[in-house]
């Protein structure tokens, strides 16, 4: 039997200031792998451990299957969890440690045949009388994972079970747990900070940040239709470059983005997600481009949609298959804060609405609430720029970012055997149909996002 669980506007709170999670909504279809993802005290673990049972809600419905779980006791909610400390019985052997959860539910079967099973599913056959302290950290988490296979649950909770492992063995174990739990077709919420991890383990991703649920999606949406400034640059390696820009938009003129040095001219006709750029004229927007919206060619070079800019390269990053050039455009990155230093959960603040504020702000305020419906992404500060100046809602926490290398402002991938060197001036070519562009708020406004403001009603 494999579970549907349904979070709706759960909140947990530690004492009178810690919001830990804040009205998350989430439903997980049955046999479904959602993978929690999201900054060290971000509030992945207090959710996990509230469909567990470890937690009590403070505010909102979880049920399972339907049926509303406040009172259930863990044990009762036929769910198996795994840790990243392995959580082991040093005294017992690994044969005894997988079948002690089938002893203790007491029933007439003989254990031996479904360890036996769960051992040859992990591989593990050949260890099964040594204790845990004979083992290394890899075969330690096949135990533990063998120990919540061999019950059979109806779901399985996983708490960061590889992060005490070393790269190798993480990669190895990854592909296991992709592997054991679409054979077994059980409902699995998995937790993790590891952007990598989630994105090829997930059925979904379900981003969070400061206890609220920023998107939840497939992986590939999240990469590539990602609902904030947040999530993109959470996801995905080389982080997305960040640049300050506005929209200059002439009315017997062509429309273009403006970098500060650099314009970047939108081709005509303009697409409709370009043409409501054209509103943003006089605001400072946040440009983002991934690596591979940009290239190393020249102007003549140009495909349809490509417009030419230029850069200087800071220095080059050797990565075997590929390598990362750093150039200096001359614009000015913007940085997100808390992407990965802990922070604790705020105290919930109302924002008061200005007089005469529009149906803007009015949508911005409403898709607050709606944080968990994608793609209405959560608000609240995202973006720090690198200077203090009203655009900027904090200062960035030392590291927050990508790292400011220089003057670099623009990290492109390349063949690994383009060779540049440090200071010369390269021309570059920008796929505008790859173009992100964020609000002052950090929602993407380019691609449109599907529910517009005051269009939704
Ligand atoms: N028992 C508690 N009392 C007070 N605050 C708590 C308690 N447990 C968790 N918190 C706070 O709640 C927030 C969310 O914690 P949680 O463990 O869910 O984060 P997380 O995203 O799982 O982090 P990590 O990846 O570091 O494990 C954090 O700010 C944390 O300090």
């Amino acid at each position: 039997m494999t579970r549907a669980i349904s979070l709706r506007n759960v909140t947990k709170t530690y004492g009178r200031n810690v919001r830990a999670v804040d009205r998350f909504t989430l439903d997980i279809a049955p046999g479904e792998f959602v993978v929690l993802l999201g900054p060290s005290g971000c509030g992945k673990s207090t959710v996990l451990r509230m469909i567990a049972g470890l937690e009590d809600i403070t505010e909102g419905e979880l049920l399972l299957d339907g049926e509303r779980v406040d009172g259930v006791a863990p044990g009762e909610r036929d769910m198996a969890m795994v840790f990243q400390n392995f959580a082991l019985y040093p005294r017992m052997t690994n044969r005894d440690n997988i079948s002690f959860p089938l002893r203790m539910e007491k029933s007439s079967e003989d254990p031996r045949p479904r360890v036996e099973a769960t051992a040859r599913m992990l591989g593990i056959e050949d260890i099964l009388d040594r204790y845990p302290s004979q083992l290394s950290g890899g075969e330690r988490q096949r135990v533990a994972m063998g120990r919540a296979v061999s019950r059979r649950p109806s779901c399985f909770l996983m708490d960061e079970p590889l992060s005490n492992l070393d790269a190798k063995l993480r990669n190895h174990l990854r592909a296991e747990i992709s592997r054991l739990t679409r054979e077994l077709g059980v409902t699995t919420v998995y937790v993790t900070h590891d952007q990598a991890e989630a994105m090829s383990l997930g059925d979904r991703v379900a981003i969070m940040r400061g206890g609220v649920l920023q998107q939840v999606s497939t992986p590939r949406d999240v990469y590539a239709v990602p609902a904030n400034i947040f999530v993109a640059t959470f996801i995905g390696t080389p982080r997305i470059n960040l640049l300050e820009a506005t929209v200059h938009a002439p009315l017997d003129g062509r429309m273009s983005i403006d970098l500060r040095r650099q314009r970047l001219p939108l081709p005509e006709p303009l697409s409709p997600d370009h043409q409501l750029l054209r509103i943003q004229q006089g605001r400072r927007i946040v440009v983002g481009l991934r690596s591979e919206a940009v290239r190393i060619a020249t102007p003549a070079e140009a495909r349809p949609g490509e417009v030419p800019i230029s850069g200087l390269v800071e220095h080059m990053e050797y990565q075997g298959h590929e390598a990362l050039v750093h150039f200096n455009t001359g614009s000015r990155p913007a940085v997100v804060a808390d992407l990965e230093s802990p922070r604790p959960a705020p105290a919930p603040r109302r924002r008061r609405r200005a007089p005469g504020a529009g149906v803007l702000s009015r949508w911005m305020e409403s898709a607050g609430a709606r944080a968990g419906s994608d793609p209405a992404p959560a608000m609240g500060p995202v973006v720090a720029v690198d200077d203090p100046d009203p655009f900027s809602r904090e200062t960035p926490a030392p590291g927050a970012g990508r790292p400011a290398t220089g003057t670099s402002d623009l990290v492109v991938r390349t063949s690994p055997d383009v060779q540049l060197r440090p200071g010369a001036q390269v021309p570059l070519l920008v796929d505008l149909a790859h173009l992100y562009v964020f609000d002052v708020e950090g929602r993407r406004i380019c691609p449109a996002p599907s529910v517009l403001p005051g269009l939704d009603v």
